[in-house]
């Protein structure tokens, strides 16, 4: 059974990866809460994540926390030699960088999503966009009143496939009084409630209207596709992996 890591072990993913693993075995946690344990799983500080990794015999750390935490866990499981597998989101340059340095030295698959639905609209996205190069396209998301980064990494990864296919610039929101220019792309994040994960993007011309959208109902199915990374990712070389690779395999 594979011996997992989580980091942000305390936050709503830490706990739906606890729920998530059944073919895996949860053996410690990382998180900056002040407790010792989660469901009678172990907490510990990030800074001693390298000496945990290597007490706890841990096969592959799950990341769901914060960017700076991820990359602190990531150059501890440089130090241990253990694979990881990123879902925090909000990255920045130089955090994205030090992922990418780190992947140098284990296997790291990073991804803003792992819902196999949001791998399909990305790549439905890629045709749409490529296919309907004269329509308008506007990218709407909307999550919980908790999600402290905004635009979504999944509306970011969203606009990376639509910028390899159009020359588009992001308008973030709009207001005043001024008309829209054929190369804007619209980028809108609505947050309330406890909404899971809804994407949407519209392709609007030539009298028609084509919206392709997502809708994520619990965040275990985001567990559920980081566990299948983790266990796919164990044994492999060291480098970057992405999301896509375990569901074409
Ligand atoms: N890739 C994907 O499929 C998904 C990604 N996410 C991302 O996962 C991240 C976490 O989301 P939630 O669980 O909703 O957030 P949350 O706020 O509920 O949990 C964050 C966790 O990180 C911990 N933390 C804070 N600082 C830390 C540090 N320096 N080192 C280690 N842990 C630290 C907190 O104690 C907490 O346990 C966000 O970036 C979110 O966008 C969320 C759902 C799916
Ligand atoms: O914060 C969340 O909840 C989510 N964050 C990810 C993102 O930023 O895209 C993935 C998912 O939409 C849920």
């Amino acid at each position: 059974m594979t011996r997992v890591a989580v980091n942000g072990v305390t936050g709503q993913m830490g706990g739906a990866v606890i729920e998530a693993a059944t073919d895996s075995e949860v053996v410690v946690g990382f998180a900056t809460s002040d407790v010792d344990a989660v469901d009678g799983i172990p907490v510990v500080q990030p800074a001693e994540a390298a000496a945990a990794l290597r007490e706890y015999d841990v096969d592959v750390v799950v990341d769901f926390a914060v960017p700076e935490g991820a990359v602190t866990v990531a150059e501890a499981c440089v130090e241990a030699g253990v694979p990881m597998v990123v879902g925090t989101t909000g990255f920045d340059e130089d955090g994205m960088g030090r992922l990418k340095d780190a992947s140098e030295e284990i296997p790291l698959l990073k991804a803003t999503n792992f819902s196999q639905g949001i791998q399909v609209l990305q790549r439905l996205v890629r045709e749409a966009a490529g296919t309907l190069d004269d329509y308008d396209l506007e990218l709407m998301e909307t999550h919980h009143n908790r999600k402290v980064d905004a635009p979504s990494g999944t509306a970011n990864s969203i606009l990376d496939v639509i910028q390899e296919e159009r020359d588009v610039e992001p308008v973030y929101g709009r207001e005043g009084h001024a008309p829209r220019d054929e190369d804007e792309i619209g980028v809108f994040a609505r947050r309330a409630g406890d909404i899971r994960g809804e994407h949407e993007l519209v392709l609007a011309g030539n009298d028609e209207v084509l919206s392709l959208s997502h809708r994520a109902e619990d965040r275990g199915v985001f567990a559920a596709g980081a566990l299948d990374a983790a266990t796919w990712l164990v044994g492999r070389d060291a480098g970057w992996y992405a999301f896509g690779d375990v569901v074409d395999a």
